[in-house]
């Protein structure tokens, strides 16, 4: 195993027994971050209370932060930050984008989004009114739908279940040569693969942050807004931390410069500590170092999986670099496949109909965990482990 990501696992908590491959939705707790949390609330809002506003710099961190996951996403300092959920941020990318396309009303996206993703662009699109149109095409007609009625391209760069990666670059390339506006959801991107939103001259990208990037449950979501459009952009969700000047408490509303005005209402401080863990573990790595290394889990864990279940059939891409981190299987009986997988100590998840899917994240997840989860799926598929009514019934979440 190479050094440094045996340095990175010891850095999380993984519970006993527990080979972890569903990263790619909710990442494990960083070691340091219950320190960090700590800290925060004693020694911060315990003993400085308000003043920590100031003094603690609580009123910085959405930038602060913001400006350490723009490393990982190839994003200049003073174009992220932090606030929100995801689906806010889908909203807040795609009202500003529309305003800045006005003679255009349609807006493109693919039926590999993640339903959040349709449901807020339905919705926005709604209240604008009538002449707009949300529409959707199969992921690999997105490039011959970028036609000049266009007026955004929203989609997420890889595909929450099958792992299929789009090219940013040639679509955002070949939007912006039909006078189209790109939004990227770097939602299974941001943490798993390099990306180069500067360099793929991309206009809006928006992502959350309690995946790959180890957050914990709810973690604030970031925004990314390209230099050309920072002062332009006009936030849709004009709160009083996006204004120029909030504690002048004026009664009309002036978009802060850059950034800042992506910002809504009070930053979740206890929830942005937890971040201040997780990006000191990203500071010890190369985005591209964890790039050879994810390719060669996923590819290890398909050759075991294939071997060992054949009535598995892939659903992920098998070329590496086509892919994101994560790597999914078709099977009739998924869902209780899954169930029994997890109950013997292996963690990935399912997602309609028939998809397992198994998220590998080089942080924490090493060769012998790819092994021996295969070695505990192929049982559990062989011997018909799943085929017990304990193992049929669905829960709220899956
Ligand atoms: C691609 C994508 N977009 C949007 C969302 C919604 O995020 P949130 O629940 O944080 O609003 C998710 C995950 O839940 C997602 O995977
Ligand atoms: N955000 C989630 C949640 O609050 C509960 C369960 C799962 C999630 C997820 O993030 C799902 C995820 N976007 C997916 O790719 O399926």
């Amino acid at each position: 195993m190479s050094d440094i990501f045996a340095q990175t696992k010891a850095k999380f908590h993984l519970p006993k027994g527990v080979i972890y491959l569903d990263g790619n939705s909710l990442g494990p707790l960083p070691k340091a971050a219950m320190g960090v949390v700590e800290r925060t609330i004693q020694d911060e809002w315990g003993e400085m209370l308000i003043t920590g506003w100031n003094k603690a710099g609580w009123i910085n961190k959405p930038s602060e932060i913001g400006d350490r996951i723009g490393k990982l996403i190839g994003a200049p300092a003073g174009s992220v930050v932090m606030g929100d959920t995801l689906s806010i941020k889908v909203y807040q990318a795609l009202a500003s984008a529309l305003e800045l396309n006005p003679d255009r009303k349609v807006v493109l996206s693919d039926k590999g989004n993640f339903p959040s993703d349709l449901y807020i662009a339905d919705g926005l699109l709604k209240s604008l009114g009538d002449e707009y149109e949300l529409r959707v095409v199969a992921p690999e007609e997105v490039e011959n739908a970028l036609t000049d009625d266009v007026a955004v391209m929203m989609i997420t760069e890889v595909d929450y279940r099958t792992g299929r990666k789009h090219d940013m670059k040639a679509l955002t390339e070949k939007a912006h040569a039909n006078g189209i506006l790109t939004i990227w959801d770097l939602a299974h991107s941001a943490g798993a693969l390099p990306v180069d939103l500067a360099g793929c001259n991309a206009d809006f990208a928006v992502g959350c942050t309690y995946k790959y990037l180890n957050g914990g449950p709810g973690a604030p979501a970031f925004i990314y807004v390209a230099d050309k459009h920072k002062d332009a952009a006009r936030p849709a969700l004009s709160g009083w931390m996006g204004h120029e000047a909030p504690f002048a408490f004026d009664l009309d509303y002036r978009a802060a410069p850059g950034i800042e005005r992506m910002r809504v209402g009070t930053p979740p401080i206890i929830a942005l500590s937890v971040l201040e863990a997780s990006m000191d573990i990203w500071d010890m790595v190369e985005m591209n170092a964890v790039r050879e290394r994810s390719i060669e889990l996923c590819d290890l864990f398909i050759d075991e999986v294939e071997r060992l279940c054949p009535q598995l059939q892939l659903g992920s891409p098998r070329e590496g670099k086509r892919r994101g981190s994560q790597v999914s299987f078709h099977f009739e009986n998924g869902y209780a496949a899954m169930q029994a997988l997890i109950a013997n100590g292996v963690i990935g998840d399912f997602r309609a109909p028939d998809m397992m899917r198994f998220g590998f994240t080089p942080l924490y997840v090493d060769h012998d965990d790819v092994r021996g989860a295969a070695a505990i799926l192929g049982t559990i598929i062989n011997e018909k482990v799943w085929d017990d009514p304990k193992y049929q019934r669905r829960s709220k979440v899956t």
